[in-house]
Order: structure tokens, then C-alpha cells, then sequence
């Protein structure tokens, strides 16, 4: 059954049911339910009082409409893409309460996400070993966070990992990872501060070769303000990688912060211009009511996301579910049913 199956026999009163409901399901649902707390609580109140002085469906309702959609940080594409189709479906099936029309939006919503892809995102392996994973994103964003939990999740899934320490620009961030390396188990791969970064990814990719390791996580800097060095700084560790391991890094995902809203959005815009990015993993969800975000990225770029951080344990990086997304931001506008 398809997401949009799914969220449908929400409409009808029947539950969204998860096949199977395992213990581990459980609690998955349970984390993205309490993630994204504060994003539907804003996206619900915003939604209820635009339906509170709701008349018909005319233009000014269309209006209204897409401010709210705006506001919700759902972003502009997304907005007009929701509000054509919405246009069509009011005419096709002569929608009149502010109910039905509540549905539809939901049940648009669901089907422009979806775009027929129904499967969760995975991780590419590289079959030959190693897998290469290069992090790249601004400082800030929760980059290192995110390797140190995605190093705790692979290490528990019983893989050997290696970490990088790629951001040499700043001193902080060398420290940084290996207190990951610490508390995760794993080791860690450095060099002094300000020297090269290519250098510290070919001894990380040496060792990583030498020692069979499963996965090497590779952290950069990321200097979005100087957008020439940066792009130079991944192209030399791109072509370092690509020498050692035929077909280069096996994914590059760029690590944004929720919390920045519509800012992610054009973090992630800039960074595709500067490097092939394979996958998003999108941080602090649970801290913030932008959540919207998510869908503005689906609609305006072609990269999927692959993770969602919510909240700062160890175990609080999970396979970003579009299920579980969606449902965590419209379930309080139907239960309101
Ligand atoms: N609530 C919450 N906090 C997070 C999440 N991911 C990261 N953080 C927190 O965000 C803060 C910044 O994360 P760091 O990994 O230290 O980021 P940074 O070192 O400042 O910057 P970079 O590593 O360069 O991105 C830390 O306090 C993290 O605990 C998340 O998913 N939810």
C-alpha cells in the first residue's frame, strides 16, 4: 500500500496502518510523532484559522490560501503547485465545505510528494568495499553530530567504520569528531589544523583500504562564503577518492538545518551548484516549527532526503520516513474530522 492509500484511509476514520507493527516500527513512529510536534502544531493552527473564517472556495480563499501555505514554509513552488491543483479538483468534483476542501489539500499534498516513488531512501554500499560517505554542509548545521550518530547506528548494524577528520579549517571541528570517535567506538583519522584536507582523506582512504573497513565517513568544512575555495576544496578530495576508489564517493550527503527554514533550501541550492550531491539529511527537526521545509525541497530539487535528525541522542538520526513525515504534519487537521 502506498503512501497515499495510506494517509487515505486516515480520511475514511481508519487508522494509518503500519505493516508490520513491530517493536522497532514502534518506536520509530513514536520519534517522528514526537519530532515533529512542533512543526504540526504550527502547521495545524495556521491551517485551522485560515478554515475558522472559511465562506467558499473563491479567490480570496486562494489568497489566503497561499499565504498560509507560505507561511508554513512549504515554499513557493509548493504552494503553487498545491493551489493549481486544488483549482481543478474544486471544479472537477464541485468541492464546497471547507472540509472537503481541508482533504484535498492533504490529499494533494500527499500525492505531490509522492511522485509514484513510494520506497524509504537507502544508503548506496559499495559492494567492493569501502563505502565512501563524504559529509558536506556549513558549519553549524550538525554535521558532526550526524556523522558521530550515523557512525553509532553502523557500528551497531555490526559494520567496521572509519572517520575522517576533513574540516582541518577549523580547529574545533578535529577535536570535535574524535570526542564522536570517543563515545562511539570508533577511530578517527587527522591531522593538524589548516593543513590540507585532501591529505587527511588519502590516509583516511589508505587505511580505510588496508584495513577493510566497511564504511569511511569523511567530514569537509564548509565555507559556503567563499564559494570558489570550496568548490576547488571538494573537487581535489572528489578526484583523491575517485583515484582510490573506483566511481569516487558512493554518496555525498549535504547535512542542513531545519530550524533555518526556507535558508536550507537555498543552502542546498548553492551547495548542488558546487558538488554532486547524492542525498540530504535534513538536522534538529524536532527543535523547530519549520518542518514545512521539506516539502519546499522536495518540490524544488531532485535529491531525496535520506535522514532526519530528531533530537540529540544517539539514536535520534533515523531513515527519513515520507509516511511518517507527512502524517507527523497534517494527523491533528484529521482527527480534527
Ligand atoms: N535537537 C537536536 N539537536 C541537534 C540535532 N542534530 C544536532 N543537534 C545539536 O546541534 C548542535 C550543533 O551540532 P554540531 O554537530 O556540534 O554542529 P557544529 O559542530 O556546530 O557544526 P558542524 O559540525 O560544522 O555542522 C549540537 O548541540 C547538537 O547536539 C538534532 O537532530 N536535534
Amino acid at each position: 500500500m502506498g503512501l497515499f492509500d495510506r494517509i487515505k484511509r486516515a480520511f475514511t476514520g481508519e487508522d494509518v496502518v503500519q505493516t508490520p507493527v513491530t517493536e522497532e516500527n514502534k518506536i520509530v513512529i513514536d520519534k517522528f510523532d514526537k519530532g515533529m510536534e512542533k512543526t504540526r502544531k504550527s502547521f495545524s493552527d495556521k491551517m485551522n484559522e485560515l478554515f475558522a473564517g472559511f465562506r467558499e472556495v473563491d479567490e480570496d480563499f486562494f489568497d489566503d490560501l497561499e499565504e498560509t501555505l507560505i507561511s508554513a514554509d512549504v515554499g513557493f513552488d509548493m504552494t503553487l503547485a498545491l493551489s493549481d491543483v486544488l483549482r481543478d479538483e474544486v471544479k472537477m468534483k464541485n468541492v464546497r465545505t471547507g472540509e472537503q476542501v481541508k482533504n484535498v489539500i492533504i490529499e494533494k499534498m500527499v500525492e505531490i510528494y509522492e511522485k509514484g516513488q513510494t520506497e524509504l531512501p537507502t544508503i548506496k554500499i559499495n559492494e567492493d568495499g569501502p563505502t565512501v560517505i563524504l559529509f558536506v554542509g556549513v558549519n553549524g548545521v550538525g554535521k558532526t553530530t550526524t556523522i558521530g550518530k550515523y557512525a553509532y547506528q553502523l557500528k551497531n548494524q555490526g559494520n567496521s567504520v572509519l572517520l575522517a577528520a576533513g574540516d582541518t579549517f577549523r580547529a574545533g571541528a578535529i577535536e570535535q569528531l574524535e570526542v564522536w570517535g570517543q563515545r562511539v567506538g570508533v577511530p578517527v583519522v587527522t591531522s593538524d589544523a589548516k593543513s590540507d584536507p585532501a591529505s587527511v582523506v588519502y590516509d583516511a582512504l589508505k587505511q580505510a583500504k588496508e584495513e577493510n573497513y566497511d564504511y569511511l565517513l569523511i567530514d569537509t568544512a564548509g565555507r559556503l562564503q567563499n564559494k570558489v575555495n570550496l568548490m576547488k576544496e571538494l573537487e581535489k578530495i572528489n578526484r583523491i577518492i575517485a583515484r582510490e576508489i573506483p566511481g569516487g564517493a558512493t554518496e555525498t550527503l549535504l547535512v542542513l538545518d531545519a530550524t533555518t527554514g526556507q535558508n536550507a533550501l537555498i543552502q542546498a541550492k548553492q551547495f548542488k551548484e558546487t558538488t554532486d550531491v547524492t542525498g540530504l539529511i535534513l538536522t534538529k527537526l524536532d527543535g523547530t516549527a519549520k518542518g514545512g521545509v521539506i516539502l519546499a525541497i522536495r518540490q524544488e530539487m531532485d535529491i531525496p532526503v535520506k535522514f532526519v535528525g530528531l533530537g540529540e541522542g544517539l539514536d535520534d538520526l533515523q531513515v527519513f520516513d515520507p509516511e511518517q513525515y507527512i502524517y507527523g504534519l497534517v494527523k491533528d487537521l484529521l482527527e480534527k474530522k
